[in-house]
């Protein structure tokens, strides 16, 4: 099981690492207008977000709107045991580098269940397949997270085109199936 996510995770991420700079730039514009077409989440005003790094599926732009329609963005600050806490994003400046080259949110933090607040989730992942499990990048951090929102709050996964997919992901007690995924091409129901 852990051994097959592993060779599936190195799969997807020496495919991400042939993405080029222009593309990423591009597909980041079409998931934030794929997402500010879901109704419930154009309702948001308060959602949990992620600040996308490398070759992830980009949040720039969809941060960047969504501050400017004064929706509350909360995003995540890894604690040691590999859970999330969460801070208000406020501004660009206000993101700091942390280990593994990601960039979280200065400032006060309001605790792992300030999740379970919002009206909307963004979640990363490298891949799904046609059931909705979900590959993430083996910390369990959302994991965490998709269980404390309890099915009550709609979560939605941001993948490159080509990430869902038709073999089954090894699915483990703790896994939690997703339902929406967004793609540059659009929005995707498992
Ligand atoms: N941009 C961005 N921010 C994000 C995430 C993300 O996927 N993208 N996260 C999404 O979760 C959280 C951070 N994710 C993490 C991912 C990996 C490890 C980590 O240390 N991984 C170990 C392997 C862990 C294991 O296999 O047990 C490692 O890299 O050595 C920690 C946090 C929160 N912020
Ligand atoms: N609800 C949970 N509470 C505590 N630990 C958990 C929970 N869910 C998963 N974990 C831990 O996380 C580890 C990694 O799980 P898994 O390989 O499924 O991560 P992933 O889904 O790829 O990562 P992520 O959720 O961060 O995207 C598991 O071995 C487990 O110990």
């Amino acid at each position: 099981m852990r051994e097959s996510k592993r060779a599936l995770r190195e799969r997807i991420l020496a495919n991400r690492a042939t993405l080029d700079a222009r593309a990423l730039a591009t597909d980041a514009l079409s998931l934030r207008d794929s997402l500010l077409e879901i109704p419930e989440f154009a309702r948001a005003t308060r959602v949990a977000a992620y600040v996308s790094v490398g070759t992830e599926p980009g949040t720039g732009p969809l941060i960047e709107q969504l501050s400017e329609n004064g929706v509350e963005i909360l995003l995540p600050v890894v604690l040691p045991d590999f859970d999330l806490d969460w801070a208000v994003y406020r501004g660009p400046d206000s993101l700091t580098r942390a280990p593994r080259g990601l960039l979280e949110p200065s400032g006060p933090t309001a605790g792992p269940g300030a999740v379970a607040d919002v009206d909307a989730v963004i979640v990363p992942a490298l891949a799904v397949d046609r059931h909705g499990t979900r590959l993430g990048k083996g910390a369990g951090c959302y994991d965490r997270v998709l269980a404390r929102l309890a099915g009550r709050i709609p979560a939605f996964v941001l993948l490159h085109d080509g990430e869902i997919l038709d073999i089954p992901i090894p699915r483990e007690p703790h896994d939690i199936a997703v339902d929406t995924v967004i793609t540059p091409s659009g929005r995707h129901h498992l």
